[in-house]
C-alpha cells in the first residue's frame, strides 16, 4: 500500500480492542498508525499484526535505550514483524545507534530506523533539570547529526526543527514530528507544537497525530480536515 500522506496516527489505547475499533474508523490510504509503549504493553505483536492486516503501515514506537546489543536485538525483533519503521533513542550514543542499524543489514524487509532527539513535551527547564544546559534547537541539532553520522534514516524531532535540519542533514533524512497541533486544538502535555500547515511548510516528511483525531468527535472528519488544511 502506498501512502501519499504525511499523517501517522497515534493509537494511544489502554486496549487492543480500542485501538482496533479506532483503525475501523481511518483509512490505510489516507493514513499510517503508530504502535508505542502502552498499547504495545497490553496488546503485544499480535495488536501490530492486527493492523497490518487491516492494511495499515505501522510505526513501532518503542524508542529503544538500552545498550547496543539489546538494541540490536530489539530492532531485530521488530524488522521481523514487519514494521514500517522503527526508532531508538538518539541519546543512546552513536555505538547503540550503530549496532541497531548493523543489525538490519540483510534483512529482506528492513523498517526505516530513527532516532528520538528532544521528546516534544521538553522544552528549555526540561533539559536544564537533567544536567543539559542549552536550547532544545542546539541538542536536536547535535543529536541530529549523532543519528545521520551513524546511519539512521531520519529523526523524530519537533517541527519546530524541521527547516534547520533539512538543511543541516539533506532530503534524504526523514524528519518525523509529534507535537502537532491543528489551530485552536489543546497542546495537552507537548511543549514545542506547530500547525499541520506550519509544519508541512517547514519541510517535515511525517506527522505523528494522536489526540486530536482520536478525541474527535468524528476522527475521519478530523484527518479530512487536517489533508484538506495541507492541500
Ligand atoms: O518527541 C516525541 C516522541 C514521541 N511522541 C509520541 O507521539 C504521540 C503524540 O500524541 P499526541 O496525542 O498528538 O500528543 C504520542 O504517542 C507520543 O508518545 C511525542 O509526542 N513526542
Amino acid at each position: 500500500m502506498t501512502v501519499a500522506s504525511p499523517i501517522i496516527v497515534a493509537l494511544d489505547y489502554s486496549q487492543p480492542d480500542q485501538a482496533l475499533a479506532m483503525a475501523d474508523r481511518l483509512d490505510p490510504a489516507k493514513v499510517r498508525v503508530k504502535v508505542g509503549k502502552e498499547l504495545f504493553t497490553r496488546g503485544g505483536p499480535d495488536v501490530v499484526r492486527a493492523l497490518h492486516d487491516k492494511g495499515f503501515q505501522v510505526f513501532l514506537d518503542l524508542k529503544f535505550h538500552d545498550i547496543p546489543n539489546t538494541v540490536a536485538g530489539a530492532v531485530k525483533a521488530a524488522a521481523d514483524l514487519g514494521v514500517w519503521m522503527v526508532n531508538v533513542h538518539a541519546s543512546g550514543g552513536s555505538r547503540m545507534m550503530l549496532a541497531a542499524r548493523e543489525a538490519l543489514v540483510g534483512h529482506e524487509r528492513p523498517p526505516l530506523l530513527i532516532a528520538v532527539t528532544v521528546l516534544t513535551s521538553q522544552e528549555r527547564a526540561d533539559l536544564q533539570e537533567i544536567g543539559i544546559d542549552h536550547e532544545p534547537e542546539d541538542q536536536v541539532r547535535r543529536l541530529a547529526a549523532l543519528t545521520r553520522d551513524s546511519g539512521l534514516d531520519g529523526v523524530v524531532c519537533s517541527a519546530r526543527e524541521a527547516a534547520m535540519l533539512r538543511a543541516a542533514c539533506g532530503d534524504d533524512f526523514a524528519l518525523v514530528t509529534p507535537g502537532i497541533r491543528p489551530a485552536g486544538s489543546a497542546g495537552d502535555d507537548q511543549r514545542r507544537v506547530v500547525t499541520p500547515p506550519q509544519a508541512r511548510e517547514w519541510g517535515v516528511d511525517f506527522m505523528v497525530i494522536g489526540r486530536p483525531i482520536t478525541r474527535a468527535e468524528n476522527p475521519t472528519a478530523a484527518v479530512d480536515d487536517i489533508l484538506q488544511s495541507l492541500s
